[in-house]
């Protein structure tokens, strides 16, 4: 992980800890600096990968028809409060020309994405821009379904509340049978 900078961190967290009244120096606090500079450079990971790099995995498989993996979770962080939001993404492409990816980097991608400070609409559409420009298939469809934390334990304090983002490329932007399939299967 190149550009974590673990000293910046942890002198930033001591300064917060003493901003909001704690002493850093008391025992249970002292390594907590070096913890969240640790966690940082974890769920912060994405921000050295670049989601479409997942997509030079690609099989010459001649299948012109749904692919879809769904439920797959994900932890991202609020880019306005650094808080959680988490939930499910759902992705869905038909591809081209026997362009068909590995599942599992359609759920790589949606990690990367989703561990940088973040936007759930961004995560969406990004997914889908990338799928898009590296497979080049008839269409790509990614529904994200998430809790944000900004939302439940603060602010407007409304715990259970979802939001549903959709991103809808090619093929599932001109035709409302196909997005019905998608949805139908997610409902499963
Ligand atoms: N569009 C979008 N908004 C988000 C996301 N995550 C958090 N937000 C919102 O970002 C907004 C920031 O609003 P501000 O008024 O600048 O900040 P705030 O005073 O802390 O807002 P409240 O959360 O309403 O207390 C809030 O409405 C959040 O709900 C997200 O992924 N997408
Ligand atoms: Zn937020």
């Amino acid at each position: 992980m190149a550009n974590v900078n673990h000293a910046k961190i942890e002198e930033a967290v001591k300064m917060i800890l003493e901003a909001v009244g704690e002493d850093p120096e008391r025992e249970g606090l002292l390594d907590t600096p070096k913890r969240v500079a640790r966690m940082y450079e974890e769920i912060f990971a994405g921000l050295a990968q670049d989601p479409k790099e997942y997509f030079e995995t690609v099989f010459g498989e001649d299948h012109e028809e749904l692919v879809l993996v769904k439920d797959i979770p994900f932890y991202s962080v609020c880019e306005h409060h650094l808080v959680p939001f988490y939930g499910k993404a759902h992705v869905a492409y038909i591809p081209r020309n026997g362009r068909v990816t590995g599942l599992s980097k359609l759920a790589r991608a949606v990690e990367a994405v989703s561990k940088r400070p973040q936007l759930q609409e961004r995560i969406t559409s990004t997914v889908a821009d990338s799928i898009m420009e590296k497979l080049e298939p008839h269409g790509v469809m990614i529904v994200v379904e998430a809790e944000h934390m900004c939302m439940t334990m603060r602010g407007v304090k409304k715990p259970g509340a979802k939001t549903v983002t959709s991103a809808v490329r090619g093929v599932f932007a001109e035709d409302a049978r196909s997005r019905a399939e998608v949805l139908a299967f997610i409902k499963e």
